[in-house]
């Protein structure tokens, strides 16, 4: 199992992550094999394996190996190796993919394990680690009117034998075809269906016809028979018959196909520069963190570890992965960690499937004291069966520092403009920076692959909030591709440093929210021997953005409590209990505990929920229905006061004082996910609509729109789609749509 973490967990998670739960939709436009997303006659997928042949094959050896699989081809699309529009469609999907840990030869690279995956053939082991070119190569793919000697040539710089080269032909050529508009002289204009001749009978499988059709002498391979030979293009025949056929013969049994191909297009893959180190070829995790991240709650006596626990249940048979047990070490080590204990318990949310394995995922949501903090974790999973499993990181335990996290809630971005503010523990006093890996648009559409920028800016001390202190930087015009940053926050250095990295801009929201913060006087340092006792439980708000009639602060006399009858967008639904005697609590989503409860701090907690509610003067609970066990009883029963506002009502003991949205409730329909096919068409993604209309063939609004509806209203269209119809969707400048809730839909052409 890998040591988690790792430089390689972003592409392990879109290598093994294909389809379901939380899926990374790499596999978009090369599932199924026969996807011809960007148009009849055009593979995806074997214009995948085609684009990582052509970026290695420029490839030279003179003082020693340079070039290879280096993503150079993103500067050669307008080179006389790379003709037609394949290459252009290729980079231009993966370069959603392009980050700073998902380089643009590597992800070339993970694309040949897809495409020949998707297409039912080998498991190619795919390494990690290339390093990507800045400019173009030399030229130098082998071009169909070259010699067979010339061919043992090129593949002999390539560091091939005359035996593997002609393996990597038939292993490459038993997907995809030749088309009629880059190659008339082997394919003439008008002699195909949908422009493509295939190279076997079977364009979308990875199997041996290639070979076997080409033996039995009955192949229409169009670069080997046909109008190529006299053109002298029959590429595949100089090749294939280089060494009198014996090297297509051995590939006639299936199975020693698949064995070579899986060898020889490794090898390709892996021909890269000297000095180049390639990882071990990146395994699933058995068990594998995700998206760990520690938030200060308001009133920073606790904080919020979040996150995801992936579990790889591939070996599991017919028993099954129930629970997760979280077991935790406080700041120091040791085992104190209040009053909630040092574990917790994550049930089954969501599963995803990968070409040969399965996950299921168990959320996190666990409070800490801010005073005793988290050094690491182990993990248990338990089964169905009563068996259960430990994992503790190879003998590690899964590493976590509280000395800097990005606060979330507080940081946001807007139209390109960034505000990163930093929880950082006050006992480590050292220079705090940001640092930044953005991308943006080269404006060249030869050149699909965006640059990627680097900047660090040292972050501005602010607030001190109990053992923290936050930090602040700013980062403005970021540009279109905004929402792709990446956000390392470090304090320190070198060896030494503390870091929160690779944090998702897109998981921004698109305004800072306040924090609630603790009086001034609780400031301290988590090493002080006797820090300030909590003695007054009225906050100090930061920033107020919610101010409403009573809102109390450290200065203002403090006024009759009276319940509020609305707040922001919610409604005050009354008093509800909590059915304790089913144990179930009246709202199942999120729920937080700490000092410094307010009205406001709650509905900001609960972002997002159709309901929320405070209970106890300390508690806020959220959730999208009400249990049916709780009733609803007379508004005198909530009758404790908030321990952040004390004019305002907290709930009581079992007693909920509940919200709920001014906005419509939708029925739940389960789990909200991305449907990768909706038959007969095939999900390509997420566009923008700026500055026109993308599909404008027809629409069918309906308040009831399903991608199913949507399909069928557009039936006999190539493309349909769905997103909202609310004006406001269409800001210029912001992220592209992400249409969650979709009451219009268009389809084109
Ligand atoms: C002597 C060496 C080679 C020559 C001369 C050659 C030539 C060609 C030509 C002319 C096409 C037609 C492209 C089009 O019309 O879009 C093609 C397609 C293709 N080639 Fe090669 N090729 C060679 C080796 C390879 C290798 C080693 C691989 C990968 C392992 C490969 C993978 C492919 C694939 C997958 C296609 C289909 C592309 C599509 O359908 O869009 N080729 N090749």
């Amino acid at each position: 199992d890998p040591t988690w973490p790792s430089q390689v967990d972003e592409l392990e998670e879109i290598m093994y992550q294909v389809q379901g739960y939380r899926s990374r939709q790499f596999g978009g436009t090369v599932i199924p094999c026969s996807s011809e997303a960007s148009g009849p006659g055009r593979h995806n997928a074997a214009e995948w394996l085609r684009a990582a042949f052509h970026d290695m094959a420029t490839t030279t050896i003179f003082d020693g190996r340079a070039g290879g699989l280096d993503g150079s081809l993103q500067y050669e699309l307008t080179s006389s190796d790379n003709i037609g529009p394949a290459f252009n469609t290729t980079l231009k999907f993966m370069a959603d993919y392009y980050t700073s840990r998902s380089g643009v030869a590597d992800l070339i690279a993970l694309g040949v394990y897809y495409a020949v995956r998707s297409c039912g053939g080998p498991v190619v082991p795919y390494a990690s680690g290339r390093v990507d070119a800045t400019q173009a190569g030399p030229i130098g793919v082998p071009l169909p009117q070259n010699s067979a000697f010339t061919f043992q040539q090129q593949f002999t710089r390539m560091g091939f034998s005359q035996t593997e080269m002609i393996q990597v032909v038939a292993c490459g050529h038993t997907i995809g075809g030749v088309h009629e508009t880059e190659f008339p002289e082997i394919v003439p204009v008008g002699t195909t269906a949908d422009g493509e001749a295939t190279m076997d009978s079977t364009v979308d499988v990875f199997d041996n016809k290639i070979v076997t059709e080409y033996i039995a002498g009955n192949t229409t391979n169009p670069m080997v028979v046909g109008p190529s030979v006299k053109a002298t293009r029959n590429s595949d025949f100089k090749v294939f018959n280089s060494d009198g056929n014996a090297t297509m013969a051995a590939l006639v049994d299936p199975q020693a196909f698949k064995d070579v191909c899986a060898t020889v297009l490794r090898k390709m893959i892996e021909v890269v520069p000297d000095g180049v180190v390639l990882t071990d070829p990146v395994q699933p995790y058995a068990v594998k963190p995700v998206d760990m991240q520690l938030t200060l709650n308001p009133g920073a006596s606790t904080m919020q570890l979040s996150g995801f626990i992936r579990v790889r249940t591939t070996d599991f048979g017919a028993d099954s992965a129930e629970s997760v047990l979280l077991t935790y070490k406080d700041r120091s080590g040791g085992d104190d960690c209040g009053s909630l204990g040092c574990t917790y318990t994550a049930s089954v949310l969501g599963a995803t499937q990968g070409f040969d394995d399965t996950f299921v995922w168990f959320p996190i949501d666990l409070q800490i004291p801010t005073s005793s903090g988290i050094s690491s974790f182990t993990l248990t999973v338990n089964m169905a069966s009563g068996a259960s499993e430990a994992y503790d990181n190879n003998g590690n335990s899964y590493p976590m520092q509280d000395a800097i996290f990005m606060q979330q809630p507080q940081s946001c971005l807007l139209e390109g403009n960034l505000k990163v503010v930093a929880a950082v523990r006050n006992d480590l006093d050292l220079p705090v920076n940001l640092h930044l890996s953005y991308k943006t648009p080269v404006g060249d559409p030869n050149r699909p692959v965006p640059t990627l920028n680097d900047d660090t800016v040292e972050m501005t001390k602010g607030d001190c909030v109990g053992l923290y202190t936050f930090y602040t930087a700013s980062y403005e015009d970021l540009g279109a591709l905004d929402y792709a940053t990446k956000i390392d926050v470090i304090t320190g250095s070198g060896e030494t440093a503390s870091r929160d990295d690779f944090k998702a801009a897109s998981g921004l929201g698109a305004n800072c929210a306040a924090f609630n913060a603790p009086p001034a006087s609780l400031c301290s340092r988590a090493d002080d021997p006797d820090p300030p006792a909590e003695t007054s439980s009225v906050p100090v708000t930061m920033t107020p953005t919610v101010t409403s009639p009573g809102t109390a602060t450290s200065t203002a006399a403090v006024e009759t409590p009276y319940h509020r009858e609305t707040l922001g967008n919610y409604t005050l639904v009354g008093c509800n209990t909590e059915a304790t005697a089913t144990g179930v609590r009246a709202l199942g989503g999120a729920s937080y505990v700490y000092d410094g409860m307010t009205l406001e701090s709650c509905m900001t907690n609960c972002t997002g929920f159709y309901y929320w509610g405070t209970e106890y003067g300390r508690e806020c609970y959220c959730g999208n229905k009400v249990d049916a066990s709780s009733t609803n009883v007379t508004l005198d029963e909530c009758n404790i006061v908030c321990s952040g506002d004390e004019t305002e009502y907290c709930g009581a003991g079992d007693r909920l004082e509940l919200y709920v949205t001014t906005g419509p409730i939708p029925t739940p329909t389960g789990t909200l996910a991305i449907k990768p096919t909706v038959t007969p068409y095939l999900r390509i993604g997420c566009y923008e609509e700026l500055p026109t209309r993308a599909l404008t063939g027809g629409d069918f609004p309906n308040d009831a729109m399903t991608l199913e509806l949507c399909a069928s209203s557009c039936a006999g269209f190539t493309y349909f789609g769905t997103e909202t119809l609310t004006a406001t969707w269409f800001v210029p400048g912001t992220r592209p749509n992400t249409a969650v809730a979709a009451t219009g839909s268009r389809c084109t052409d």
